[in-house]
């Protein structure tokens, strides 16, 4: 499928879902200093040959523009000739998808992604044990104990990207890169905001837990 093939309702639908996100997660303070990017899939899914919307590079995250999103193919390239670019973190994008499958993904900094990537950056994983909101994760074992991948951070968004297949695990819709921010996905927009609320509360339960000793 082309990008041009794709329904002109359905790349609306992508961009109406991607400004409500943004809203709401801007609402919660969640792009410091422009920080965070956010993308949602448009089209059919071949590993090598798919589209999404993605937020534009260095906007202010919190402000709506007629300049916020762009159309971008699977090489992260723009689908239209526009002077908008692409966040700088695409290709991490990309690579999520096409390990994936994925219909949106979701990237914001907060410090608590970003403290424990640090507390737990040598072990490679945060633990998480016997919080009831790992269920948003979509896992519904009882007591369920969960270790949330961390990325070393790099400025070279490529090093980052040529990472993420050693760090996604089927059952767990999200990393962490190191003193940077969290990776999220899910099936459609819904599901990963859902899994980024539910991580982000995960971390600030493990964060209060060592700063409590309990
Ligand atoms: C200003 S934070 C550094 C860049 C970053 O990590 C980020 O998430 C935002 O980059 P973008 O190009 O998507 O605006
Ligand atoms: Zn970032």
């Amino acid at each position: 499928m082309n990008f041009a093939d794709i329904p002109l309702e359905e790349k609306q639908a992508a961009l109406h879902d991607l400004r409500a996100v943004k809203e709401q997660l801007a609402a919660r303070g969640w792009f410091p200093g422009t920080s965070g990017n956010l993308s949602i899939r448009v089209g059919d899914f071949q590993p090598d040959q798919f589209y999404f919307a993605i937020t534009s590079s260095g906007k202010d995250k919190s402000v709506n523009t007629p300049e916020d999103f762009l159309f971008v193919d699977a090489a992260g390239e723009p689908c239209e000739t526009t002077e908008l670019k692409p966040s700088a973190e695409t290709l991490i994008h990309s690579k999520i998808y096409r390990m994936t499958g994925c219909g949106a993904i979701f990237h914001v900094h907060t410090v608590f992604n970003n403290l424990l990537s640090e507390r737990y950056g040598n072990d490679g994983f945060v633990p998480a044990q016997g919080i009831e909101l790992i269920k948003g994760l979509g896992i519904w074992e009882e007591n369920a104990a969960i270790r949330i991948p961390i990325v070393p951070n790099y400025a070279d968004i490529p090093s980052i990207a040529k990472l993420i297949p050693g760090a996604i695990q089927s059952d767990i819709p999200g990393f962490l890169l190191r003193n940077h921010g969290i990776y999220v996905w899910g099936r459609n927009a819904f599901e990963a905001k859902r899994h980024l609320e539910a991580f982000e509360f995960i971390l600030e339960v493990e964060y209060r837990r060592l700063a409590l000793g309990v």
